[in-house]
């Protein structure tokens, strides 16, 4: 749907929004974008009474309209380089610092993580926060085409005063323009037509001179056939353009021609006019000041139009993630407070979840009870279900139907934010937050960020005290080389993360999804016994259920209570002892990789992995 009848609405609020913030600023470009439009008609005006009052006599008013005149045409130089400027200062600013933050903010305020897997989102987001200075610079772009029609109309009005003729100006502008943007069109699009083989080359090029494929460019011999398709890609490519671009000269070479052809017979027509008594050298004056700018106005007019259209590129997409947010937030979000501790657990009855844009369900009429206290794996081949079950009890996504129940209350109904801050969760496409070490694990629980103790707590339950041993600045050391800090290997990232999910003291759902991928299999195993071992711990504290997810069978055999899906269905669920005694798909899977891991080692130990991280 085009929103296009919101979009006055949409710069108003810009425009508003730039005055509040900067006054100093807009003002001096609304008057700048106001004064483009007057010193047309002033410098004509100023220069033809002072011209007519020379040729009368009248030497005091001459000098005064000569004074006026001169300021008026120091004022258009002035502007026509100070307009753009300061409106695209304003915007940029009004985009950068103002807009750009604020559609972040309202992202990451939105409940739940559908929006961040859905590409139609995440396309328009992209769009938007690359162009936020766009955007911003919408309604400067409409004030600019507005202008631009005032300024013509007043040039077409003084043009009028001195004789009806001289209004065929415009067409011949207009046919200046449209060649001049034909020309362009034809060299914007022999461009793109030749960038398939522009890209060609270049990437033979590459080919040929970078280490990866020099290597097998050298052994094989081909660097001179590469250099040759290059150089031809190269010639075809530059021959399609330089073409294209004479075209476009003689198009603008036509137009021009016409124009100057009419600007003279306009010249010519007034001339002969004040010859005949019916004009004025003050006319001949203010012609030749005039005439010469409309076909400046009419370009300006053109372009600001062509650019206040192009904006809905990103005004169309920003307006769909506003509505977007608007319904997110408008569903019914739950108020009530989590539980201080869980009694009799987590139970999910029927539970169905099919991701947007999927026909067959994630998780398809899921019954179990977790219950309180007790330590849940949940494994299963690739794309079985296991993190969709993990993202529905972290509220990141809403059951499609079915019921989640913590404590008998539905998890719908409990307060998002507060849930969240009974939950603790460390996921394989971990984050890597590229701050302190010490803030990198504190942000797992903003309201102890600087408390030492407890980050070394949980550095030290995630087995990360070696890693901050190693560090320069220990806790203090800045993460991620493009910040002048230290790189840290996959698995130390993971470990950082584990971590950071290690904060939170007394979470009544503590959820490990496949958290120990990158790390070797015996730092998995010993890894997972210490949080085993912090799941006792706060299964006595706040009665917490644990659900660790994993496609490592072995490292899960101490687990209460073992669910195995497949194909989004919870096929077996039991203990360890109770699933291989069944001899079904549990005993088979554990069977093989027990197998597998005899055969080849830890290291190998582990099937590969479906999806990459990230
Ligand atoms: N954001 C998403 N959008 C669409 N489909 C998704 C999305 N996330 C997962 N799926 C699909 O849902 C199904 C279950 O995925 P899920 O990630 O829950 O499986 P998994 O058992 O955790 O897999 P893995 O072991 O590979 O992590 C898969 O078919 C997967 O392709």
């Amino acid at each position: 749907m085009n929103r296009i009848s919101r979009y006055p609405a949409l710069w108003w609020e810009f425009m508003a929004l730039s005055w509040r913030r900067m006054p100093g600023l807009t003002l001096a470009s609304l008057a700048s974008v106001a004064g483009s439009v007057l010193v047309v008609a002033a410098t004509g005006l100023t220069l033809r009474a002072a011209v007519d009052a020379t040729v009368r006599g009248a030497a005091g008013t001459a000098v005064a309209a000569a004074a006026g005149a001169a300021l008026a045409y120091a004022l258009s130089y002035v502007l026509a380089g100070t307009t753009l400027q300061l409106t695209s200062t304003t915007a940029d600013r009004l985009g950068r610092l103002v807009l750009k933050p604020e559609v972040h903010r309202e992202i990451a305020a939105l409940e739940g993580l559908e929006h961040l897997e859905r590409s139609d989102f995440l396309d328009r987001l992209s769009l938007v926060v690359t162009g936020t200075s766009r955007l911003a610079q919408s309604p400067w772009n409409a004030l600019m085409t507005l202008a631009g029609v005032l300024r013509l109309g007043t040039t077409l009005l003084l043009l009028g005063t001195v004789s009806p003729w001289l209004l065929l100006l415009l067409p011949l502008a207009a046919g200046l323009t449209w060649a001049d943007h034909r020309g362009q069109r034809l060299v914007r699009a022999t461009d793109a037509a030749s960038a398939e083989g522009y890209r060609l080359q270049q990437h033979l090029l590459e080919l040929a001179v970078q280490p990866a494929g020099a290597k097998e460019v050298l052994t094989a011999g081909s660097a001179a056939e590469l250099i040759d398709r290059q150089a031809q890609e190269w010639d075809r490519a530059i021959a399609l353009r330089a073409g294209a671009r004479a075209r476009a000269a003689l198009w603008k070479a036509g137009g021009w021609s016409l124009f100057s052809a009419g600007f003279v017979a306009a010249l010519a027509l007034v001339a002969w006019l004040t010859a005949h008594g019916r004009g004025s050298i003050g006319d001949l004056v203010l012609t030749v000041t005039v005439a010469g700018t409309v076909k400046d106005s009419l370009q300006t007019l053109v372009g600001a139009t062509a650019e206040t259209a192009g904006s809905s590129q990103v005004i169309e997409p920003y307006l769909w993630l506003r509505d977007y947010a608007a319904g997110v937030r408008a569903r019914a979000s739950g108020s009530l407070p989590a539980p201080s501790e869980l009694r009799d657990g987590i139970t999910l009855t029927d539970v169905v979840h099919t991701y947007p844009g999927t026909d067959r369900p994630a998780l398809d009429g899921l019954s179990v009870r977790l219950p309180a206290g007790s330590v849940v794996a949940v494994v299963g081949e690739y794309g079985s279900g296991k993190s969709t079950l993990v993202k529905l009890l972290a509220k990141f996504y809403r059951a499609d139907s079915g019921s989640i129940l913590v404590d008998g209350t539905e998890l719908t109904d409990l307060d998002t934010e507060g849930w969240r801050a009974r939950s603790s969760a460390a996921f394989q496409d971990f984050g890597r937050f590229r701050t302190t070490f010490a803030d990198t694990v504190g942000l797992g629980d903003t309201g102890a960020l600087t408390d030492r103790e407890r980050i070394a707590e949980a550095v030290a339950s995630a087995d990360a005290a070696g890693i901050v041993a190693g560090l320069p600045d220990g806790l203090d050391t800045q993460l991620g080389v493009e910040l002048g800090g230290v790189e840290l290997s996959e698995g130390q990232w993971q470990r950082a993360a584990l971590a950071r999910a290690s904060m939170r003291r007394d979470p009544l759902l503590f959820v490990l999804d496949e958290p120990t991928a990158s790390l070797d299999a015996p730092s998995e195993q010993a890894i997972f016994e210490r949080y085993m071992a912090r799941a006792r711990e706060l299964a006595a504290r706040t009665g917490a259920v644990t659900v660790i997810v994993s496609h490592r069978f072995s490292t899960v055999t101490g687990a209460d209570l073992i669910l195995v899906l497949h194909q989004g269905r919870l096929v077996e669920s039991g203990d360890h002892h109770q699933l291989t005694a069944l001899g079904g798909r549990y005993a088979e899977l554990y069977g093989l990789q027990a197998t597998a891991y005899a055969l080849d080692g830890p290291a190998t130990a582990a099937p590969p992995r479906g999806r990459p991280p990230g």
